[in-house]
């Protein structure tokens, strides 16, 4: 058989294997896969069975496979250019979201409600809705149930704001106040880092020192952080807070519990919790740890609430706290150029006692072709996909390198390798010591110790 075609068989047994295995682990616990024509239940039993490792591999493995074979597959002019204008799945969604289609399918019939009455609480042209909803029905995000009738879907119904649509339409100040973030990340990411990343080549082009994406999407010198403090931004700058909330919603709570061993520090221990934002990773290590002293360190004003201290404390200045053992950063230093990343590590470095501690949760981002796996780091090592699937498990993992373009298009910042870490580490005075992943999660904790 030709090579190329024994491969399309080889891809095909890995997703009867995939389908296999989850068959067998929903039938052993007695329960259906979650239908994608129905809407998301996060709280349903059969989510959590998603935790499951064999389930977690057999999803990774079929979407690695299946993706990888219609790449093989398609005609090839037509993947290039349908990826160029890949686009419009992002402002279809943001559009939807904005006119709150998906609350106002929820609330509507469950057979399906017609494009005029989804289009009318936003007074908008029944066919322009009708045709963005159709575009996002293609790559299965809603349902069109009949022509012109939509329905929510297992995709779109992630984005519900739980709230009436009358108070969403009321205030458009609040209406993504209190939600789960995810359309909050989704409204962020298709209009502000959607736009930076439209300047992306313009930067490679016209390199100038100091712009970025950002800058040239936005006509601004001020860094995004800085440019999001305005007043006349402050609905982005609300909008942005909820979103980081959505970078969570993909992950279990508990991730900041399964590396590093919280249990193992001596009562009384202090852990700082540098550009802890609203303090949620803080509050799960409270919860679960209550003898520890947590301190959640962030530019805003400074509380005591839940047992933890919420400081005010800039971490490009010198670190306060000289006693702590552990110092966290959650998602911080991929937001940082290697010269920032440096110096906030040096600052946290010249705090530390004999024993103090970093622990870094941040994704590591693997090469396509695949890394050395003898890192002489312990735990470096990762599982990489056998041939002949992409040794990153290609889209299955498309969300590491989603952030890391997003971090540089907005930031300047960078989703690293081990290499990238053991780099701004060593600069800064620091070891990496030991390397947790938390499978299914691309997030690892990457714990350093002073040198
Ligand atoms: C991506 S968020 C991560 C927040 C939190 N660690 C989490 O995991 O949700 C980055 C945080 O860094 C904070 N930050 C940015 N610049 C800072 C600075 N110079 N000093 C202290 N915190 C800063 C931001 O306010 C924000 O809360």
């Amino acid at each position: 058989m030709a090579e190329s075609l024994s491969t399309l068989r080889r891809l095909a047994d890995i997703i009867t294997q995939g389908v296999e295995t989850m068959e067998r682990v929903y039938g052993t616990a007695g329960m259906g896969l979650p239908e994608l024509d129905h809407p998301f239940q996060r709280e349903d039993p059969a989510e959590a069975l998603r935790e499951d490792p064999d389930i977690a591999g057999a999803v990774k493995n079929i979407m690695a496979a299946a993706s990888q074979l219609m790449a093989t597959v398609g005609d090839p002019v037509s993947m290039a250019i349908n990826s160029a204008f890949a686009f419009h799945v992002p402002s279809c969604l943001r559009a939807a979201s904005e006119i709150n289609v998906v609350e106002i399918l929820r609330e509507g019939d469950p057979k399906g409600v017609r494009a005029r009455d989804i289009a009318a609480p936003s007074g908008n042209d029944p066919d322009l809705v009708e045709r963005i909803l159709r575009l996002l029905a293609t790559h299965h995000i809603f349902r069109e149930v009949s022509p012109g009738v939509f329905a929510n879907n297992r995709i779109s119904s992630t984005l519900d704001k739980g709230k009436e649509t009358a108070t969403l339409f009321e205030s458009r100040e609040d209406r993504l106040d209190g939600t789960s973030g995810v359309a909050a990340l989704v409204e962020s990411a298709a209009e502000n880092t959607f736009r930076a990343s439209a300047f992306l080549a313009d930067t490679l082009l016209h390199p100038t020192r100091g712009k970025l994406p950002c800058n040239l999407a936005f006509r601004t010198d001020e860094p995004w952080f800085k440019y999001m403090q305005r007043p006349e931004n402050t609905y982005v700058r609300k909008r942005f807070a909820v979103a980081m909330k959505g970078t969570a919603a993909t992950d279990s709570p508990e991730i900041i519990l399964q590396g590093f061993r919280w249990g193992e520090l001596p009562g009384g221990s202090i852990v700082v919790d540098v550009g802890g934002g609203i303090g949620h990773a803080s509050m799960t290590i409270a919860q679960k740890h209550p003898t520890l002293r947590i301190v959640n360190q962030d530019l805003g004003p400074a509380v005591e609430q839940s047992r933890i201290l919420f400081a005010a404390h800039d971490f490009f200045t010198p670190q306060p706290v000289k006693d702590a053992a552990v110092f966290l950063m959650r998602y911080v230093i991929h937001d940082w150029s290697n010269a920032q990343a440096i110096s906030i590590l040096t600052h946290l470095r010249e705090a530390v006692t004999s024993t103090t501690k970093l622990v870094l949760l941040e994704k590591i981002v693997p090469s396509v072709a695949g890394d050395d796996l003898h890192h002489a780091i312990p735990g470096a090592a990762r599982a990489q996909a056998a041939p002949p699937l992409l040794p990153n498990w290609g889209v299955a993992s498309a969300s590491t390198y989603m952030y890391d373009m997003t971090m540089h298009d907005l930031v300047g910042g960078v989703e690293r390798t081990v290499n990238g870490f053991i780099e701004i580490l060593k600069e800064s005075g620091w070891k990496l010591a030991q390397i947790h992943h938390c499978p299914p999660s691309p997030l690892s904790h990457i714990v350093a110790i002073p040198v």
